[in-house]
């Protein structure tokens, strides 16, 4: 399997940027839907989780099958460095398909953090891990018996947003945005430039000018 990934600079992108000059960036390219749905968060808000998606495909089950977690061990065994965890649940509400222990083999493999829009558990000791990690909440439920993972680095869908491995995958505290790898780096090239304009329009408002002047002068806002 290929490990395709955009040239951008991943330490640029989780100091300068956030979801949301991201998004604006996406957005001035007719770009609008990239931004996964309401309700997800990072365990810990304070962190920024920046990386190349490495989405999964999960099937539901209702016993524990012959030989239990036969697709996940493969894909933790396959997850690369920078590379984040991307679980579709279609927002599953019975099961926690991330916690300590998963955290632990992608911490150790180089991983960037993990998004799902469903569950997770362990989250005391994953938040102590310092992984960062996405979901809709927590429940104690195990996901042997409740899902097994059937496909990984194939495309998922998570909240109507197509999601590739080797997109950019950017999660802060106001969400989560995926930049499709073969915009990645003009997209990030575009945000930084919108960076700098929105500290120009700050600098100039704090100092007296005025929203309409410096909306004329920036272009920003
Ligand atoms: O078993 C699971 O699916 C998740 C879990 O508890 C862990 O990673 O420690
Ligand atoms: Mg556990």
């Amino acid at each position: 399997m290929t490990d395709p990934r955009p040239d951008v600079d991943l330490t640029a992108v989780r100091t300068h940027l956030t979801s949301a000059l991201l998004s604006d960036a996406l957005d001035a390219q007719g770009l609008r839907h990239q931004c996964l749905g309401t309700g997800l968060a990072l365990l810990d808000p304070t962190r920024v989780l920046a990386g190349y998606a490495f989405p999964v495909t999960i099937q539901r089950v209702y016993d524990v099958p012959a030989e239990p977690f036969r697709g996940l061990v493969a894909a933790l065994d396959a997850i690369g460095r920078d590379e984040v965890f991307v679980t579709a649940t279609h927002r599953a509400a019975d099961i926690a398909v991330w916690g300590e222990l998963l955290s632990t083999v992608c911490l150790a493999r180089g991983a960037a953090g993990a998004i799902t829009d469903g569950l997770v558990r362990d989250t005391r000791a994953v938040r102590e891990l310092g992984f960062p990690v996405v979901s809709a909440g927590t429940i104690p439920y195990d996901s042997m018996g409740r899902h097994e993972i059937v496909a990984h680095g194939v495309p998922c869908v998570v909240d109507g947003v197509r999601i590739e491995r080797g997109d950019l995958i950017v999660a802060d505290s106001d969400g989560v945005v995926v930049v499709p790898q073969a915009v990645a780096a003009g997209t990030v090239r575009a945000a930084l430039d919108k960076r700098r304009g929105e500290n120009a329009f700050r600098r100039a408002v704090a100092e007296g000018m005025s929203a309409t002047e410096a909306f004329a002068t920036f272009g920003v806002l």
